[in-house]
């Protein structure tokens, strides 16, 4: 044997021409005794909708009046209990809609609006004039603080971009006490996860100071990752640390909006749940700047499949998809998680065999066991929840073509038409859709795998047609049959012997010229184009070849001597 090492060294993988020097590895935090790594998540954390506000600022049509009314009305029915429902200085409708739910009484008593306004005078006055009549809302302050804002925006320094929040701060408190109801306050140093830890520390606690939490007068702090810049465990850092580090921690409702910049914007926040935060603040679907705000109902979803309750009502995924996609314009796409139109779907033969096997044994278990079958511990390979518990139909889950094998033929035509293939039929099943689906490059939809299977196993006029037989036991507990046969049109009468019916039947056969020797049989009940009845499979010997028949009949001994002549059908339309 050849002393060389395998896997080969990677040096045929050469250096990239990417300039990746330009670029800056997040910093590490200096948290050596952090407790994330061993938590668990055991409930869920608050959530807030920001679709009605991050979500759709960077949509390339922003919702309308109706628009985000409909949206609202889904998250109300959804279960979200705090809801941005949009930046009211920005624009006239959307200074509107928040007028529209406050004068339409559309926000339910358990429900608490909140609008978002950047540490500006005359946009925090606008903002607080929307919110006129509301008996209580969240007034949202942010300002950016990481020093690329602070350099290239605000052209200020700390101290300078500290008494910006500060100042403004201030501002909001003053209106909130002139406000009749209730306004609870959120800040947000914008781009915190590219902030200096110290200085993100600094600026809640100077905002704090100005609105003083306390007992029943809780103030949220959400640190955003405005754009999403390191490994999911960083951030889980940043997010332990500004939780360990705050003062007045037990007043203060600790709030994530992790953004999706590297595709890990659900890890951070799950982590960041761990970190110590309570809330996280996201959209339906990941919508959101870029490449989106964190997914609500991915995280919610994530929750359910680890055994705990979202507290959101995701029992409808397409239903919630339609409405979303109907409002953003948006497009969810096929492979997204948990709702896209392929992430419940199995092509490829190895999947499929074992979703089939896993869905059976399922359904075994819990007849066994008396449990209904919905309520049974779900443990089905491939499959990370029931899709059955989100709304989804099993129609879908099984696709087949030229990946599949004889599991998902078995499948579709189990489920659809309630047949229980023996196994040696379902592999030629199987091969004979492969000549489809390879020779033509295509999927075979349940429609067409039906019709292919009726046209070569249940032929509609077999040459051998039973009109009608009449067993009686025989002697030496051999069976008799006398049976009468039509062959290409022509009526013969036949009898014969046998071990059971089959067997005699085709010894009575032999009159006819052919030999069948039966080698395996199955049936069970059936309902075929809506007759209840039996399906019957049958093994036949003729010659040297063997072949599968299938048919249905009223009774069981009808169905099996029908499926023998279709044996026989097959093996004529093999010369
Ligand atoms: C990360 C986020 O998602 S934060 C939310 C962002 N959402 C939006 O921007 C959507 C709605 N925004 C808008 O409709 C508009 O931007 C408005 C109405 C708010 C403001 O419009 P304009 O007055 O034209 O200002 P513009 O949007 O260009 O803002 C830039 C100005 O605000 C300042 N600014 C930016 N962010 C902030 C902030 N958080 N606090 C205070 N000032 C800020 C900038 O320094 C700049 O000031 P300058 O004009 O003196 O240079
Ligand atoms: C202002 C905050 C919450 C924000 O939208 C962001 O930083 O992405």
């Amino acid at each position: 044997m050849s002393k060389e090492t395998f896997p080969a060294d990677h040096s045929g993988q050469r250096a990239s021409t990417l300039p990746y020097g330009r670029y800056r590895p997040a910093p590490e935090v200096d948290l050596p005794d952090r407790v994330w790594p061993t938590r668990r998540i055991t409930k869920a954390p608050r959530w807030l909708s920001t679709d009605l506000r991050d979500g759709n600022q960077a949509l390339p049509t922003p919702m309308d009046l109706d628009r985000k009314t409909r949206m609202f009305r889904l998250l109300v029915e959804l279960g979200y209990k705090e809801i941005e429902v949009g930046f009211p200085a920005a624009s006239e409708t959307e200074f509107a809609f928040v007028r529209s739910l406050i004068e339409n009484d559309e926000i339910p008593d358990d429900v608490l609006i909140q609008v978002i306004v950047p540490a500006r005078e005359a946009l925090i006055r606008r903002t607080f004039d929307a919110l006129a009549g509301a008996p209580r809302a969240i007034a949202h302050l942010y300002n950016s603080t990481s020093p690329a804002q602070r350099r290239v925006v605000f052209g200020m320094d700390r101290t300078e971009v500290e008494k910006l929040a500060v100042d403004h701060a201030r501002l909001c408190r003053d209106l909130a006490d002139r406000h009749p109801g209730r306004i609870g306050f959120q800040y947000s140093p914008e781009s915190f996860s590219q902030t200096e830890l110290d200085f993100a520390l600094r600026i809640c606690e100077s905002v704090m100071d100005v609105w003083e939490p306390e007992e029943n007068r809780e103030i949220i702090l959400n640190l955003p990752s405005t754009v999403e810049c390191s490994t999911p465990n960083v951030f889980a850092d940043q997010v332990e640390w500004m939780s360990r580090h705050l003062s007045r921690r037990d007043h203060v409702c600790l709030s994530l909006h992790p953004h999706n910049d590297r595709g890990t914007a659900v890890a951070s926040a799950e982590l960041g749940l761990l970190a110590g935060a309570d809330r996280v603040e996201g959209c339906l679907f990941g919508n959101g700047e870029r490449t989106g705000n964190v997914c609500l109902t991915i995280l919610a979803l994530n929750l359910m499949s680890q055994g705990v309750d979202p507290q959101i009502d995701f029992s409808d995924v397409d239903a919630v998809r339609h409405v979303v996609e109907t409002c953003t314009g948006m497009r969810v796409p096929e492979r997204y998680p948990y709702a896209g139109d392929l992430v419940h779907t199995s092509f490829s033969g190895s999947h499929q065999d074992a979703i089939n096997k896993g869905l059976r044994a399922l359904e075994r278990d819990a007849a066994e066991r008396g449990v209904p079958r919905d309520t049974y511990p779900w443990d089905v390979p491939y499959l990370p929840i029931d899709p059955k518990d989100i709304g989804r139909s099993y129609q879908a889950i099984i696709r087949v073509n030229s990946q599949s094998g004889k599991g998902g033929v078995d499948y579709l035509l189990s489920t659809a038409h309630g047949l229980k293939l023996p196994r040696g039929l379902q592999t030629e099943v199987a091969a004979l859709v492969q000549r489809v689906t390879d020779g033509e490059g295509r999927e075979v939809a349940p429609d067409e795998l039906w019709s292919l299977f009726r046209a070569e196993y249940l032929p509609a006029e077999p040459r051998t047609v039973l009109l009608g037989h009449r067993s009686a036991p025989g002697e030496r507990g051999q069976t008799t049959v006398k049976a009468e046969i039509s062959v290409d049109g022509e009526s013969r009468a036949l009898s014969g012997a046998g071990p059971d019916l089959l067997a005699a039947f085709a010894d009575a056969l032999a009159e006819t010229g052919v030999e069948p020797v039966v080698l395996e049989h199955a049936e069970h009940p059936a309902t075929l184009d809506g007759t209840p009845g039996t399906m019957a499979y049958v093994r036949t010997r003729v010659g040297r070849d063997a072949f599968w028949g299938c048919a249905f009949g009223p009774d069981a001994p009808t169905a099996s001597l029908r499926a023998l002549c279709a044996a026989l059908h097959r093996h004529d339309r093999s010369r």
